[in-house]
């Protein structure tokens, strides 16, 4: 990848996900600059750590650009992984998960060059948002101030806010695939279920502790930080250079599990056998 040597930009690489990827792409020998609301160590000798650390609030239009002014080209990736949950108030919810994730995006795009990679981190909880296609598109293309006066307008409660920023990354992903394809650079989208970070007990509070349950009983647990962190670095890598424009749910498997299981209750229901696997033989 011709943009191979400039650093990658990592939201949220203060802590889970983010903090897992980041190690991994410095252990790789790849440049991170982290950007995270809190500061993250910065390498010192051949110690580990990020090359630089860029303090700023992803759900504040100011404090990105102030950011945006310390980045120089040329980037080889950008990972928008910084999040907040349901617990958190909805405007804020709403600002750093999908209205600063997309500010950041955009204000990096001339930074990014052939070659190049953005991921997108979402949800699986993304699925759970109700709002129909034109409602989302309406957000979608408004301004900072108009889409959030859109997504507030029912007073969604936070976990209600959360489902709908993560929908709205989803939604957004076409556009922003057509926007850096026209300069050779791939954009796709990761969208975990439950991981055993910092944020998980928060999801437990606003989502229900049956609900996170259920995930790990289907699936056998949740996913390690650095399960999904070694998801984002494959996309940002020359090794998924055929891929763009998706969106890789990383559940070990709970959708399509789950659907297995309603899909064998439906069958038992209907006076079939419940053994599974012998369909058919
Ligand atoms: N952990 C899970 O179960 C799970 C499941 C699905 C999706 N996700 C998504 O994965 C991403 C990473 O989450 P995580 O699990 O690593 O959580 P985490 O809390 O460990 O990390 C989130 C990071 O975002 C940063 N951040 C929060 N608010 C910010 C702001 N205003 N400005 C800048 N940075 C800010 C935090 O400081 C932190 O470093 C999030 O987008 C989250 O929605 C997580």
């Amino acid at each position: 990848m011709s943009a191979a040597l400039g650093p990658v930009v990592v939201t949220g690489a203060a802590s889970g996900i983010g903090a897992a990827l980041a190690a991994r792409l410095t252990a790789a020998g790849r440049a991170v600059i982290a950007v995270d609301i809190r500061p993250v160590p910065e390498r010192t000798g051949e110690g580990a750590g990020v090359q630089r650390s860029l303090v700023c609030d992803l759900a504040d239009r100011d404090s990105i650009d102030a950011c945006l002014g310390q980045i120089d080209a040329p980037l080889s990736g950008l990972a928008n992984v910084a999040g907040l949950p349901g617990s958190h108030p909805a405007d804020k919810v709403l600002a750093v998960n999908f209205l600063g994730l997309k500010h950041l995006t955009l204000g990096l795009h001339d930074r990014l060059g052939p070659g190049g990679s953005v991921v997108l981190v979402s949800s699986i909880a993304a699925h759970r948002c109700p709002w129909g296609e034109a409602a989302l598109e309406s957000v979608v293309h408004a301004d900072w101030g108009h889409a959030l006066t859109l997504g507030l307008k029912d007073k969604p409660d936070g976990r209600t806010a959360y489902e709908l920023s993560k929908r709205l990354v989803h939604h957004w992903l076409p556009e922003a695939t057509a926007l850096f394809h026209a300069q050779g650079v791939r954009v796709n989208c990761v969208s975990p279920g439950p991981t055993e970070t910092p944020i998980l007990p928060d999801f437990k509070t606003s989502m229900g502790e049956d609900r996170i349950q259920v995930a790990a009983d289907t699936v056998g647990r949740h996913a390690a930080p650095d399960e999904i962190g070694a998801v984002i670095q494959f996309l940002l890598s020359d090794q998924a250079g055929w891929i763009n424009g998706i969106d890789l749910p990383a559940d070990g498997g709970l959708h399509t599990l789950r659907a297995a299981a309603v899909r064998r209750t439906a069958y038992t229901a209907a006076g079939g056998s419940a053994a599974v696997g012998t369909a058919g033989r």
